[in-house]
């Protein structure tokens, strides 16, 4: 039997010399929001004004029962439960500990182990979205438990939960350094009609997550000749090949036809966001060929933006992974 924890209520006036058992904040809409006090402090005469003015005529003096743990302990032991490789976590505030990256890379969020340790009583870990690009100092999660005190039973739980999923519950994956062929379509472009907008978008975006755009070249609205030069690429060893432009309903959409034709595996042609709809993403074993649609050049945020990011930190792209996009994915059309 754990005994029930013994808070006992001191009138303010009357706690002169006694400890805080917790942070005590202060709320100023507009102007402030933010510790007053620090657990751990001892109450002096000049601190009863202030305790007053945001409400506290009296505090809790803690006398922690047998087999509990205090927030701030329980909120470190959360952080260390569910953290992996590329994050720091830091000193408990208001009895919230904050897990933020230290290495550029892709956040990893275990979303079903967030779902299941939020149905511990007394836990709250909250978490962004996974899979997106972040930097040394983005908070990936921050966690505390409800109540001031918690048994420590409770946290024993979570952390036999934790170690049930596969690998860390968050974590920051770091880019590999892959090297990319692109193949921009379009013989507007290809004829020197239009001036190519394709190629520094793409160099952009590859050069910032740390990979190399090894060549650019062109091919008309000619399915052999696009075929041609991404086998050229594949032939020269590339790990990644993407492939700009004519990807639409126009006969002279030749795109998807041509990364079939290589022999690619088509993983799907097609997903549910907006912009960047008629992204498809294929297979030639396991390099893969993109062909992205027309937004991807004067959109900055699209599905190839999903997309990149994963496959430059190894990972293999599935049906579902694209077709799970429509929820939420709606961005701009
Ligand atoms: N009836 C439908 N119309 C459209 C659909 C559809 O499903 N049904 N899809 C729309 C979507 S979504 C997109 S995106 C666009 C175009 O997609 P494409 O990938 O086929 O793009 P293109 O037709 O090749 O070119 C569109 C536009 O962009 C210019 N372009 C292309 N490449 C370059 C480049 N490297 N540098 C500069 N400019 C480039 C091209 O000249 C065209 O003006 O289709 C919608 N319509
Ligand atoms: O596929 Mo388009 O790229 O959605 O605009």
């Amino acid at each position: 039997m754990v005994e029930k924890p013994k808070l006992r209520e001191v009138p303010v006036r009357e706690a002169i010399g006694m400890m805080l058992p917790h942070d005590m904040t202060q709320i100023l809409p507009g102007e402030f929001k933010g510790r007053l006090f620090k657990k751990g402090h001892v109450i002096t005469e000049a601190d009863i004004e202030p305790l007053l003015s945001i409400g506290k005529e009296h505090i809790y003096v803690l006398e922690m029962p047998e087999g509990f743990i205090h927030e701030e302990e329980a909120g470190i032991r959360i952080a260390k439960a569910v953290s992996g490789q590329g994050l720091t976590l830091t000193p408990p505030y208001e009895g919230k500990v904050s897990i933020k990256a230290s290495r550029t890379g892709l956040a990893k969020i275990n979303e079903e182990a967030v779902h299941a340790l939020n149905a511990l009583e007394g836990i709250a870990f909250s978490t962004v979205y996974g899979d997106q690009v972040v930097h040394p100092g983005h908070t990936l999660a921050a966690t505390r438990i409800i109540p001031l005190i918690i048994e420590e039973e409770r946290i024993v739980e979570l952390e036999k939960l934790a170690k049930q999923f596969d690998g860390p519950i968050v974590e920051v994956k770091l880019f590999q350094e892959k090297q990319v062929g692109l193949v921009t379509t379009g013989g507007e472009v290809f004829s020197g009609r239009i001036e190519d907008k394709f190629g520094p978008v793409i160099r952009n975006k590859v050069e910032a997550l740390g990979s190399t755009l090894v060549g650019q070249r062109f091919a008309p609205d000619d399915k052999e000749a696009i075929e041609q030069q991404i086998r050229s690429f594949l032939d020269e060893g590339v790990d990644l090949v993407l492939v700009t432009g004519g990807m639409s309903v126009d006969p002279d959409d030749r795109t998807p036809g041509a990364i079939a034709g290589v022999g690619a595996e088509v993983v799907r042609y097609g997903t549910p966001m907006l912009p960047g709809s008629m992204l498809m993403v294929a297979y030639k074993g396991d390099i893969p060929i993109l062909g992205l649609p027309g937004a991807v050049m004067h959109e900055p945020f699209t599905s190839f933006d999903v997309f990149l990011p994963r496959i430059l930190a190894g990972e293999r792209i599935v049906a579902s992974d694209m077709t799970r996009l429509g929820y939420g994915g709606l961005r701009k059309c």
